[in-house]
């Protein structure tokens, strides 16, 4: 089974209460969600390997360690998950970013697929699949099957806030993710809204309600 990961470094968490926060104007949300995705991005790596690699110094030879093995994809679920992206970039800026467009119909919950774009050599990459909030499941287990019927095999859930009910529908699915969140929260509301969550995300980072 999957492991889920709860980033609660102190930086995290201080600025999550923010992201909650109602008060929160938007342009200080999307400020908020790049660096936490930032400090995320320092978590979600820690098990890149590396391999030894000798580098001359101004002085003599030194022997480090250096990243090697599969590139990184960056698979962030629209629109939310675009606030993530730049956040993770700033420390692996190599990494490419497919994105992957659904929306959640308000009746049914289930996810909408509008666009899909992903870099030719997506087989091939670490994905990292991305969205802020992590409700029924069923937006980030489309774009998990999604991107396995494309051939890829490797990747990683990471979402800012997670439901129990949400957690376990893509521990069904895709048994062997490993998910990252920052904090997971009580339950789904009756418009499947994670309570206490942070609202939607989506009109948060982008000021459109
Ligand atoms: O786990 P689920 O029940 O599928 O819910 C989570 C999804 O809902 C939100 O997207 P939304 O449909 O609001 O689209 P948006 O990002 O364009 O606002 C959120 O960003 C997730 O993608
Ligand atoms: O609480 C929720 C649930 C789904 N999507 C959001 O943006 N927020
Ligand atoms: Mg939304």
């Amino acid at each position: 089974m999957g492991k889920v990961f709860i980033c609660d470094h102190p930086l995290i968490q201080h600025k999550l209460a923010y992201i909650r926060d109602e008060k929160t104007i938007t342009k200080d949300f999307r400020e908020l969600v790049d660096e936490v995705a930032t400090l995320m991005a320092y978590e979600i790596t820690r098990d890149i390997p590396l391999t030894d690699a000798q580098v001359t110094t101004p002085v003599t030879t030194a022997n480090c360690r250096m990243i090697s093995g599969r590139m990184l994809g960056l698979i962030p679920i629209l629109r939310a998950g675009l606030g993530m992206v730049d956040g993770i970039l700033k420390l692996v800026p190599a990494a490419k970013v497919g994105h992957i467009g659904l929306y959640r119909d308000p009746e049914t919950l289930q996810p909408v697929e509008y666009y899909v774009k992903l870099p030719t050599d997506v087989q091939e990459r670490e994905l990292i699949v991305i969205d802020p909030m992590l409700a029924t499941g069923g937006s980030a287990n489309a774009a998990i099957e999604l991107l396995k019927r494309r051939g890829c095999s490797s990747m990683k859930l990471m979402c800012l806030i997670a439901a129990p009910e949400g957690i376990k529908a893509v521990q069904n699915a895709h048994p062997e993710i490993d998910i990252y969140v920052a904090a997971i929260d009580d339950f789904l509301n009756d418009h499947g809204y994670i309570v206490p969550g942070l609202g939607d995300a989506g009109d948060r980072l982008f000021g459109t309600k």
